[in-house]
């Protein structure tokens, strides 16, 4: 599903809004990881309690980048207003104070699964290929433009409906999880609603002109790649131990 490279063809008129949002949609639809085989494997119930705990293990890695990632965007905002706004997502991930968040709540997840908060915190068990892709993403955070660092993080107009599947699935097929633990996947189906429809404002305003549209859909197809690659180096890593 994942292209790797696009390229830029710029068009010559801008396309409208609508045109826009309509082929950020269409990314967020045709190169999500939801088709990835690994994540079709989970929702079907099909993976063994270790590939389990080795996503949630390699996915832990992932999560406590995103706030990091969006510091890398949030320097780049000129505004209180946006700062304000994308304040929120940092806590919303980091919590107010210790024991709260997205961070802590994906901790609880993988102790609900049985593994050791410790062992999630020290970072054993990261494949080399979540290092690079979750390293790619803070990188392209960091070195490019706020609106592609915003326009990237529009996988989560599709999250929403990913999360309500994986609770699904959870509940029914992973019951030796406590149920407890899926309080972070309940929690993100509205913070990704809220987070996807301010990102997607923001992009729709500053993307303007072809050459800045064409850069905002190439940014989500990189997005799509990076959680790609991250589930291709999960799913890899499951063949290699069956043998
Ligand atoms: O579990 C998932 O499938 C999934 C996907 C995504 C995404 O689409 O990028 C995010 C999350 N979860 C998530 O939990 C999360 O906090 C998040 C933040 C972002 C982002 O790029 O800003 N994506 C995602």
């Amino acid at each position: 599903m994942t292209t790797g490279t696009t390229p830029l063809t710029e068009h010559t008129d801008p396309w409208s809004p609508a045109d826009l949002e309509g082929r950020l949609r269409d990314v967020a639809r045709d190169h999500y990881h939801d088709r990835h085989p690994f994540n079709i494997r989970m929702h079907n119930g099909d993976l063994r309690p270790g590939e389990l705990r080795r996503w949630i293990t390699n996915r832990f890695h992932y999560q406590r980048h995103i706030p990091v990632k969006d510091a890398l965007i949030l320097a780049q905002l000129d505004s209180p207003p946006l700062r304000r706004m994308w304040m929120r997502r940092i806590e919303d991930h980091d919590g107010r104070q210790e024991g709260q968040g997205g961070i802590e709540r994906w901790l609880r997840l993988g102790e609900a699964a049985g593994l050791d908060r410790g062992t999630l915190l020290d970072g054993q068990g990261v494949l080399p290929g979540v290092r690079l892709a979750v390293e790619g993403y803070v990188n392209f955070c960091r070195l490019r433009t706020p609106l592609e660092g915003v326009a990237a993080s529009l996988t989560e107009l599709a999250a929403p409906d990913i999360m309500r599947t994986r609770i699904d699935a959870f509940e029914r097929h992973y019951r030796w999880i406590e149920p407890d633990g899926l309080a972070y996947f309940r929690s993100r189906v509205r913070q990704g609603r809220r987070d996807s429809s301010e990102a997607l404002g923001l992009v729709l305003e500053w993307a303007r002109t072809p050459a800045e549209q064409e850069r905002a859909v190439a940014a989500l197809v990189f997005k799509c790649d990076v959680l790609w690659a991250l589930l291709d180096a999960v799913s890899t890593a499951g063949e290699r131990e069956r043998g």
